[in-house]
C-alpha cells in the first residue's frame, strides 16, 4: 500500500521536466540519486605473453603498443646481441653478462633465464613504477621464464601463449626471418616442438597465424577487455 502512494506522488512522466521528474524520484524514494562511480578503477592486469621462438610475440606485442592506451612493455634485459633494426633501451637492455650477473645478485630481476645461451631477465622495479601509475604491464617471455613468472605470480597475472597456425607455418616464419644460423634454427624448432606442450599452464592461447596479425593483436586486447571487467580481479603483486 505505502508503494503505490509513493507511485502516485511521482508526476505523469509527460507533464514535467527531468530535473522535475528525478527530484520527485527522489524525495519519493526519500534519498538522492548518487553520481560516485558504481564500480571501483580495475586493478592494474599483469600480462605475460609467451610462446615458442618466432611466433611473432615481439610482432603482437609492438602492434599492441600501437593500438592500445594505458600499457607499458617492459623493457627485458638481455646479454644477447644487438639485431639489425633493434633499438637499446626500446626492444631490449642489452648488457654484458657481468652486468647482467651483478643485477641478479642485488635481487633486481622478478625472473630471468638462460635463453639459447643468452641471458634474458625482467627488471622488478619498472613493474613496479608503472602498476603504481595504474598502467597494465606486459612482459614478454620465453616458456621457461613463463613457468617462473607462474610460480612468482599465481593465478594473480594474465598468462597468454602464442602459436603458429601450424608447425611449418612457424619454422617458415623463423627462416623468413633470417637471424638465425642453421644450427640455432635446429634448436630452436626442436624446442618450439617441445614448448608447444606447455599450452595447458597458460590462461589463453591465441593463434597468430600467417598474415593475420591484426586478428591475433585484436584477440588479446579482447582478453584484457574482458580480464578488466572481471567481478573478481586479479591483484598482481611483486
Ligand atoms: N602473423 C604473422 N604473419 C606473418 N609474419 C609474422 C607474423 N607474426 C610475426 N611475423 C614475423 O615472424 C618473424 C618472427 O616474429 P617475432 O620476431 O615477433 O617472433 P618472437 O616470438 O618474438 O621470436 P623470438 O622469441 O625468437 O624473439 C618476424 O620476422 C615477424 O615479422
Amino acid at each position: 500500500m505505502a508503494d503505490t502512494q509513493k507511485f502516485y506522488s511521482v508526476p505523469s512522466l509527460d507533464k514535467v521536466s527531468k530535473p522535475e521528474l528525478l527530484r520527485a524520484l527522489e524525495s519519493s524514494l526519500a534519498s538522492s540519486f548518487s553520481s560516485d562511480q558504481i564500480c571501483c578503477a580495475p586493478n592494474p592486469l599483469i600480462i605475460v605473453i609467451s610462446g615458442p621462438s618466432g611466433v611473432g610475440k615481439d610482432a603482437v606485442i609492438k602492434r599492441l603498443r600501437e593500438v592500445r592506451e594505458n600499457l607499458h612493455f617492459v623493457v627485458t634485459a638481455t646479454s644477447r646481441g644487438i639485431r639489425p633494426g633493434e633499438v637499446d633501451g626500446k626492444d631490449y637492455y642489452f648488457v654484458s653478462k657481468e652486468e647482467f650477473l651483478s643485477m641478479v645478485e642485488k635481487d633486481e630481476l622478478v625472473e630471468y633465464a638462460v635463453v639459447y645461451g643468452d641471458y634474458k631477465g625482467i627488471p622488478k622495479k619498472q613493474i613496479r613504477e608503472f602498476m603504481a601509475k595504474g598502467c597494465d604491464i606486459v612482459l614478454r617471455v620465453d616458456i621457461q621464464g613463463a613457468e617462473t613468472l607462474r610460480k612468482t605470480l599465481g593465478d594473480s597475472g594474465v598468462f597468454i601463449f602464442l602459436v603458429a597456425e601450424s608447425e611449418l607455418a612457424l619454422v617458415e616464419r623463423l627462416i623468413e626471418r633470417k637471424t638465425e644460423s642453421k644450427e640455432e634454427l635446429l634448436v630452436r624448432i626442436a624446442t618450439g616442438r617441445e614448448e608447444v606442450k606447455f599450452v595447458k599452464r597458460f590462461d589463453y592461447v591465441v593463434v597468430n597465424a600467417h598474415g593475420k596479425l591484426e586478428e591475433a593483436v585484436n584477440l588479446v586486447g579482447s582478453i584484457i577487455d574482458a580480464e578488466k571487467a572481471k567481478v573478481r580481479q586479479r591483484t598482481p603483486f611483486i
